[in-house]
């Protein structure tokens, strides 16, 4: 059978940068095609091509055999591409049925109406979604909000479908639903690009797997012609993952103690609600749950964002929910945002200046009143090659790297002074696998030196091999504490949906 999607030498640059140099591949109908690739291979900047955000420098691109050049999203999306995107574009307040009808060109009369509503509903009859039409937006979990996006191209009859990290926000349940769907797809002829630097999704669902790097197609492998450490290995190079060993040194000092503590949102409503957790010196404690559970609250109340409502915050014993003392506490946590590009970067200043922006009255980075370049500009070299960071032209603002990339530059900030206490939201989210274990080996050196973690993550795999202790929260508070040798990801799984409280 032809092809459906062919790419071929296909090149981006941007001023100063080749983010794509020359990339082929092609994805066959019923195919899921995993695109893998280390931070800042290119991958975001080719699916913005396919999906006609930007237009290529040179190569082609064949659909269905004919050759297309899109002028707009518009256009590829009418050719039949759809993105479910990571950021979902919904109306909260709107129904389920309201937000899909939102989606397509022009409101449907009365009549075509019913009859979309018929199509829907057979749509997610078929696939067991079990979403109500009638339901708010608001009142649904992540997982059923991706299926609205899902719904909406398929309304839309794309023929390829393309996922970015589409499990970064679901529970290993609402994960696997997903690959059945995927799976369902397939069968029916769709294809997939599927996007994700998670190796256990990247072996169950790919069909055929492209390795993109620095910018080029390296190749491409069909399933049973690859495993993990293969993929690894052309990714980022055998010798480039780094290795540590965990070395558990908890010790009895209780570093931060939280105790009933709530937290309102802008709404009054309780975004943490009475939760209770104690931190220990040198120990990584994770934070499971689904997101949108009170783990951002969680992270926003201890690093200064937020303001407790009630409960109580002791650091090494001493109450610092509303004293003075908290917030030089604060200033002494290494706090590593959810939300990179608006709080955990300036993002248009450059890479060097990012990597000073907690130290930059520091002695080392001044000469009399002025700031000492040459300093901080060997200080970022260090950084960059230490953390592996993809940081383009000097003096470009940090906004132009890739998502990957701007992580590892704030990571690389915030663990830079050897912080006694790190508060981490989703750290490795998007990372590389090479990447994510440098953070992991930072933070088991940090926990052998003392430094205590709390370690916020939607990665089961990653809480289960660094942690000392899990925590799950739903709704608001700790519901259940795991030791990780005595649990399974399914257990925890079920606690994340509030399904068992252990
Ligand atoms: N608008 C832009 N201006 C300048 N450079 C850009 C722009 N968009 C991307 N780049 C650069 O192009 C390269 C590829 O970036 P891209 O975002 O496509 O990588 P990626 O594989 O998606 O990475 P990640 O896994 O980190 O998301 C990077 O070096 C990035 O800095």
């Amino acid at each position: 059978m032809p092809d459906l999607l062919q790419i071929e030498h296909i090149r981006k640059t941007f001023p100063g940068v080749v983010a794509l140099d020359s990339v082929s591949f092609s994805v066959a109908p019923g195919e899921i095609h995993t695109l893998l690739g280390e931070n800042g291979a290119g991958k975001s900047t080719l699916m913005n091509i396919l999906t006609g955000l930007y237009r290529p420098d040179r190569g082609r691109m064949l659909f269905a055999g004919r050759e297309v050049r899109f002028a707009s999203p518009r256009a590829s999306l009418a050719c039949g591409i759809g993105m479910v995107h990571q950021h979902f574009m919904l109306v909260p307040a709107h129904s389920v049925f309201e937000n899909i009808l939102l989606a397509l060109d022009g409101v449907p009369g009365f009549f075509s109406r019913r009859r979309f509503r018929a199509r829907i509903q057979q749509v997610i009859d078929e696939f067991d979604l079990g979403l109500d039409l009638d339901s708010p937006v608001w009142k649904l979990s992540i997982g059923a909000q991706q299926w609205i996006e899902l719904i909406k191209l398929l309304m839309r009859d794309c023929r390829l479908l393309i996922l970015d990290e589409p499990t970064a926000v679901l529970t290993p349940q609402e994960s696997e639903r997903l690959f059945a769907v995927l799976t369902r797809l397939r069968e029916q002829g769709k294809s997939v690009i599927f996007i994700s630097h998670k190796m256990r999704e990247v072996m169950e669902i790919s069909d055929r797997v492209t390795v993109l790097k620095k910018g080029r197609s390296l190749t491409t492998l069909v399933r049973g012609d690859f495993d993990q450490a293969r993929l690894a290995g052309l990714m980022i190079g055998d010798d480039q993952v780094p290795q540590w060993q965990k070395q558990s040194r908890v010790g009895d000092d209780v570093v931060l103690d939280i105790r009933d503590l709530s937290v309102r949102n802008d709404r009054g409503l309780a975004d943490l609600d009475s939760c209770s957790l104690e931190l220990r010196k040198g120990e990584i404690l994770g934070i499971a749950g689904v997101a949108g559970n009170g783990q951002k609250a969680l992270a926003e109340v201890l690093t200064g964002l937020k303001k407790a409502a009630s409960g109580m915050i002791l650091a090494a014993g001493e109450d610092i929910t509303h004293s003075s003392a908290r917030s030089s506490y604060i200033a002494g946590i290494a706090h590593i945002p959810e939300d990179r590009k608006s709080i955990g970067i300036a993002p248009d200043l450059s890479v060097d200046d990012n990597l000073i922006l907690k130290s930059f009255k520091q002695p080392g980075f001044r000469r009399w009143i002025f700031q000492d370049r040459a300093a901080i500009r060997r200080n970022a070299r260090e950084k960059i090659a230490q953390f592996a960071i993809k940081a383009g032209p000097d003096g470009a603002p940090v906004r132009y790297l890739s998502g990957g990339n701007i992580q590892k530059v704030i990571i690389a900030r915030e663990l830079s002074e050897n912080p006694a206490v790190l508060v981490a939201l989703y750290p490795t989210r998007g990372l590389d696998i090479g990447s994510a274990e440098y953070v992991h080996k930072v933070m088991a050196d940090g926990a052998a030196r003392g430094m205590s973690t709390l370690l916020i993550s939607e990665d089961l795999d990653e809480l289960l091999k660094i942690c000392d202790r899990i925590a799950v929260m739903f709704r608001g508070r700790v519901v259940g504490c795991v030791d990780p040798r005595r649990t399974t990801r399914e257990a925890i799984g079920l606690m994340m949906s509030g399904e068992e409280v252990a």
